[in-house]
């Protein structure tokens, strides 16, 4: 395989994928590279593992090819696992990555420090024609910043401090925040299909 579509619209999430699948000798195809327009795939799951496929075989049933697709987002402990499977639409539904992160830290302003713990969560689905959907899963662990820190990555990461550092993902550079990431963790328990595929 040297090439791989992502049903995605998600430019940070892209170049993710980019940097980590280039390794593999694998190139990535975005929906936002299509020749035509993809209309928006409605999320209706409950879990980012419902989501992920959904996303992966509307895109691999529309075109008959092999279709990768990440469902992702935040689980705040202090907000009861918000924003969860709703962070892309926390703040409202045009997607706004600042409006979002202040939300989250406004809920959790009263918060102190050793309750504001966290995790990211990655749902990678497959779907591919004539066979069943898998989906992996890769979690990182940390807690959110009192205030927004870092200028790199995208959505929440300038308040996700990663466990056992200082700084946010935000703060990472793009080469470290995908060997610890959950889209990197995600992707790891790929390699199997991948080196077959
Ligand atoms: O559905 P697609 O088209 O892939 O793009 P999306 O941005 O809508 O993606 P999701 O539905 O999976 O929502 C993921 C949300 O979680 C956030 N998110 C996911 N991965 C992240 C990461 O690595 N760093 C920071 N925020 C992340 C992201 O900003 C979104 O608000
Ligand atoms: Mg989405």
């Amino acid at each position: 395989m040297n090439e791989l579509v992502i049903a995605t619209k998600n430019e940070g999430k892209v170049r993710e994928f980019r940097e980590m699948f280039s390794k593999y000798g694998i190139e990535v195809k975005s929906l936002l590279e299509f020749d035509e327009p993809i209309e928006d795939i409605e999320e209706t799951g409950t879990t980012f593992t419902e989501n992920a496929t959904i996303k992966a075989e509307a895109i691999s049933k529309q075109y008959n090819i092999p279709v990768l697709a990440d469902d992702s987002g935040l689980e705040v402990d202090a907000l009861e696992g918000a924003p969860g499977v709703y962070s892309a639409r926390y703040a409202g539904l045009e997607k706004n990555d600042q409006k979002n992160l202040d939300k989250v830290l406004e809920n959790m302003k009263d918060v102190p420090t050793d309750q504001r713990t966290a995790r990211f969560v990655c749902a990678v689905a497959v779907a591919r024609p004539d066979h069943d959907t898998f989906v992996k899963i890769g979690t990182c662990e940390g807690h959110i910043a009192e205030e927004p820190q870092g200028e790199h990555g995208f959505g929440y990461d300038p308040v996700f401090i990663p466990q056992g550092s200082q700084r946010t993902l935000a703060e990472y550079t793009s080469e470290e925040k995908n060997a610890i990431s959950h889209r990197h963790n995600a992707i790891i328990q790929l390699e199997e299909w991948l080196k077959n595929a």
